[in-house]
């Protein structure tokens, strides 16, 4: 996350880190959300690549073990059927883990709320991004949990000329587009919508601007979480 905050420890309950295994570590790689006990929603470029992933659910600090963390492991990972990993801007940007056991809810694990089937926010709808991603294009993950400020910008602005154009679908949210963003390292972390006074989950972090994070009028663009409702009931019944 460029520019924002950093968030107060376990305010976004359903964030998860999902990291990879590399020799005996686990490694950041990406966010997701906590969506069922058993089940965490992220996007599917984080998991194109096969690896051994684990989830960490209630974490502020990647890099400390602080005792509100729980360790899950991933017993399988389902990438929507039509996602192309040579085109993020052919949208399909979701995966599903399904976690070999089920989470313990509490004040520090939580699950998100997901917005009903083909609801579209108006712009300037008021929503954060939250995620470890870099703090800077080109810069180091955050060690703390960031969130920043990213009203909704519509599609009719979003896929105009000088801002993204015909790259960004109608199955997309986009959301800033000013000095604060998204970054490598927050893909697959939700974007977090205020709707009716409570907190819905109407994105997955999906891309940025090549030539920056925070690029003028690139607004970070997320899978539009409301077009994949039936996919999702499908595979977790
Ligand atoms: C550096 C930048 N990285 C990204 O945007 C990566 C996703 C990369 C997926 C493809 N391997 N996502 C992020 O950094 C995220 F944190 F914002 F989600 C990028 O590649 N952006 C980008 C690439 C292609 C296109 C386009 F589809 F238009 F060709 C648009 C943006």
């Amino acid at each position: 996350v460029v520019g924002g905050e950093v968030a107060r420890p376990n305010s976004w309950p359903w964030q998860i880190s999902l990291q990879y295994k590399s020799g005996s570590s686990f490694y950041h790689t990406c966010g997701g959300t906590l969506i069922r006990r058993g089940w965490v929603m992220t996007a599917a470029h984080c998991v194109d690549r096969s690896r051994t992933w684990r989830v960490v659910l209630g974490d502020h600090n990647i890099n400390s073990h602080e005792g509100r963390e729980q360790y899950m492991s991933v017993s399988r990972v389902y990438i929507h059927p039509n996602w192309n990993s040579n085109n993020v801007a052919g949208g399909w940007d979701i995966a599903l883990l399904r976690l070999s056991s089920d989470a313990s809810l509490n004040n520090y694990v939580q699950l998100g709320a997901l917005p009903p089937a083909g609801q579209v926010l108006p712009h300037n709808n008021a929503c954060y991004i939250t995620g470890w991603g870099r703090t800077q294009t080109g810069g180091q993950l955050s060690a703390q949990l960031k969130q920043a400020y990213l009203p909704v910008v519509d599609h009719k602005t979003c896929s105009s000329s000088g801002w993204w154009g015909s790259t960004v679908k109608n199955s997309m949210v986009c959301a800033g587009g000013g000095s604060d963003s998204g970054c490598q390292g927050d893909s697959g972390g939700p974007l977090n919508c205020s709707v009716n006074g409570q907190w819905v989950v109407h994105g997955v972090t999906s891309f940025v601007s090549s030539s920056g994070c925070n690029a003028y009028r690139k607004p970070t663009v997320f899978t539009r979480v409301s077009a994949y409702i039936s996919w999702m009931n499908s595979i977790m019944g």
